[in-house]
């Protein structure tokens, strides 16, 4: 059986702060009936070392980055997990990455450089008795170990750096490259961003393969407009940058059987989704009628548009539409969205926070699932919309464009539309296909039609498992 080391900083169901918790839980369960074992190394958070059963310790550290740190093996929410142990990185409140109060964990660097270095030793045989086929590494906070292997003990160990999103890249001060561990002709050969240690800069480099969740953003990131600073490289190694698009978890997924619906449904009994619909609007404090309920779950930052939607609320409102918002995060766009349901009341609604429950029933209950996204590497909420019959309405950019079937005339007559699309992220682009959405609504024959066949798309994982799979045995030179 070929073994794949999976090395991130959050994992689904144990700690999630977004979508790469979701892709990292789910993978490993894609990718076994495919003959690949994977086992997930992640940092021991309180939450993550709360859930785990019974554990093996199978290697010790005597200084990891400022502390001593036990490396233990064990199994929560269906994983193979491997946990670093290591209370001065990770034994604290907040989420992973910002403290209560606000503001990045200052040893930041130091928590996720020690992601990394266990990973890459991991590959070097730290623990009797495994060795990684494969290194997989997710994201910035990963992004060192592909370094360490090159520059470490087993550089024939393969690796593959994927790029949940390229907005979040890990850029530090040159001061804590010392501290890294790393040979000195690396700074220039690989680590050196814009005069500090960038991180993910340093997985792009080094990976002997790079992944992205769409194809479209994979195209999309070569180039300056998306590149984030990056494009250059990231054109370099287009020969080596794939785009294989996320699934979901359909079991974990699916509205006939998901408990956070107060009514199951499928297919074929759509009409009771009206019964969440109404527990929806009671939770965002919204009036009780027949008109189309658009739901957004989300980040509320620039990268989702949440601004756009602000600008293009009040038109919703004028056409008899109402909105129910969970999200958090800029504090400004908060603000936006609680003044709109002051000055819409019973139309407009938000919960601030983040709540997996809500969420679900967002999906199960709303008319519509909003994403305007200015740029969106793949995007789970539209598959999930897909999967509950909640229409994606979506702004026409990476895994978006990829996973929408725009519901224009000749989509419509073929057959074949799934949601509504527009072209560009800007608040005009938005109101316009929130206003096409919202007539096709009033279409019940027509959009009953668009629900039903999101609803059998297939938004599973097989297709793209089997991606990685072919991936991972290209990199290992198993091609027959
Ligand atoms: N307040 C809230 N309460 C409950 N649940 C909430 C929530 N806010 C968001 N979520 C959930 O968090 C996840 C968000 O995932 P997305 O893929 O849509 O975006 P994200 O930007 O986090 O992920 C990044 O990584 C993923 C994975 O590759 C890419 O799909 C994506 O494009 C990229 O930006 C979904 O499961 C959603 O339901």
């Amino acid at each position: 059986m070929t073994e794949i080391l999976s090395v991130a900083s959050e994992v689904y169901p144990l700690v999630k702060t977004g979508g790469l918790a979701d892709v990292v839980g789910a993978l490993p369960g894609a990718l076994s009936p495919l003959g690949l074992s994977v086992r997930t190394l992640v940092p021991g958070y309180r939450p993550v070392m709360g859930a785990l059963g019974r554990t093996r310790e199978v290697a010790r550290l005597e200084d990891l980055f400022g502390g001593p740190a036990r490396i233990l093996a064990g199994h929560a929410g269906g994983l193979d997990l491997i946990v670093i142990d290591a209370p001065h990185l990770y034994d604290r409140p907040g989420n992973p990455y910002v403290a209560p109060e606000g503001g990045d964990w200052p040893d930041n660097w130091q928590r996720f450089a020690a992601l990394s270095r266990v990973g890459a030793l991991l590959g070097e045989g730290l623990v009797d008795g495994y060795q990684p086929d494969i290194l997989h590494a997710h994201d910035w906070q990963a992004g060192l170990a592909p370094a360490f292997v090159k520059y470490g003990a087993n550089p024939r160990l393969r690796t593959v750096m994927t790029v949940h999103n390229l907005a979040f890249q890990g850029h530090f001060g040159a001061d804590i490259f010392g501290a890294l561990g790393l040979p000195g002709e690396a700074w220039a050969e690989s680590i050196e961003y814009f005069g500090g240690v960038g991180f993910l800069k340093a997985g792009l480099a080094t990976a002997h393969a790079v992944t992205t969740v769409s194809p479209t953003y994979a195209a999309e990131i070569r180039t300056p407009a998306f590149g984030m600073s990056l494009d250059g490289l990231l054109q370099a190694r287009a020969r080596d940058l794939h785009g294989i698009l996320n699934g979901i978890d359909t079991d974990e997924w699916d509205p006939a059987t998901d408990p956070a619906l107060v009514r199951s449904y499928g297919p074929a009994t759509l009409h009771r989704r009206r019964t969440n619909k109404r527990a929806l609007e009671e939770r965002f404090g919204l009036a009780n009628d027949e008109g189309p309920l658009l739901g957004v779950v989300s980040r509320l930052t620039w990268q989702k548009g949440i601004d756009l939607l602000l600008a293009a609320l009040d038109g919703v409102v004028a056409q008899g539409g109402r909105l129910g918002v969970l999200g958090s995060g800029d504090p400004e766009l908060e603000e936006g969205l609680r003044a709109a349901a002051v000055r819409h009341p019973g139309r407009v609604g938000i919960v601030t926070g983040y709540d997996e429950t809500l969420s679900r029933l967002v999906q199960g209950g709303a008319d519509m699932m909003v994403v305007p996204s200015r740029f969106e590497p793949c995007g789970l909420t539209q598959l999930y919309g897909l999967r509950y019959g909640c229409v994606p309405v979506v702004s026409r950019v990476g895994g978006l464009a990829d996973t929408i079937i725009d519901a224009n005339e000749a989509a419509l007559d073929a057959g074949v539309a799934t949601g509504i699309q527009f072209a560009h992220s800007d608040a005009g682009a938005l109101s316009e296909g929130l206003r096409r959405a919202m007539a096709l609504h009033a279409e019940p024959a027509v959009w009953t039609k668009i629900q039903r066949r999101g609803m059998k798309s297939d938004v599973s994982w097989a297709r793209s498992a089997q991606k990685y799979a072919d991936l991972y045995k290209s990199l290992l030179g198993q091609d027959q």
